[in-house]
């Protein structure tokens, strides 16, 4: 099967569930939205699918392998944002997608990146320091980060966070590009617009007892 597999899905904090019996598929090319209200559990579910979070229970695989995210091979199909980023204070923007463009093996970073700055409009601040940067601004440069890797699946916590209309609209814009591409994307979102702009379906999680 390819894609994003995941069955039966159980996780526990301690010794209480906070995931039981979830169960969703994200098809190559398709999105899906995770939804449901402050500590339903979406966080979990995605740290879960990109392996920083062990389920007590259930399968998850990619392209039918099983996630693991100190497998490199894993690594190479997943790109991620779950958390604000630390950036290099002393990297400008430019420098650090120069940076990761060149870690995983870009041909052609300085192109990339130059593309990447532009669609992320952030053309004008490249040179800045992320100190110097605005919050939404900072906030471009990390969803830039994850635009940068080679990806089959892109996974993203709450993506609308701190955009201004314009950079929701772009983000809508880039997602279905994404999604042209051949990448299956998961995402948690908060943000209706932006889910029935990108989401081929929606799995809504409700706080368990
Ligand atoms: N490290 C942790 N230790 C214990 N409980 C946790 C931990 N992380 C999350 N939880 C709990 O697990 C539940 C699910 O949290 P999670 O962050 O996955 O929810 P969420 O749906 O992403 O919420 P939000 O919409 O606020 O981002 C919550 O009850 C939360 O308090």
């Amino acid at each position: 099967m390819t894609g994003l597999v995941v069955e039966d899905l159980r996780h526990l904090y301690a010794d209480r569930a906070v995931i039981d019996g979830l169960s969703f598929t994200v098809e190559p090319g398709t999105a899906v939205a995770l939804l449901g209200p402050n500590g339903a559990g979406k966080t979990t579910v995605l740290r879960c699918v990109v392996g920083s979070a062990e389920p007590a229970e259930g399968t998850i695989t990619l392209n039918g392998v099983a996630v693991d995210e100190r497998d490199p091979a894993i690594r190479r199909e997943v790109a991620t944002l779950l958390d604000d980023l630390d950036f290099f204070p002393d990297l400008s923007a430019a420098e650090h997608l120069d940076l990761l463009a060149r870690a995983h093996g870009n041909g052609d970073p300085e192109a990339l990146v130059d593309e990447l700055l532009v669609d992320v409009g952030l053309a004008a601040a490249a040179n800045q320091l992320p100190g110097s940067l605005s919050s939404g601004q900072r906030r471009r440069l990390a969803l830039a980060t994850a635009f940068v890797r080679p990806r089959s699946l892109l996974v993203l916590d709450e993506p609308e966070q701190r955009l201004d209309t314009a950079g929701v609209r772009w983000l809508g814009e880039r997602l279905i590009a994404e999604k042209e591409s051949g990448t299956a994307i998961l995402f948690a979102s908060h943000d209706p617009e932006l889910v029935e702009i990108v989401a081929d379906s929606t799995v809504t999680l409700d706080p368990l007892p």
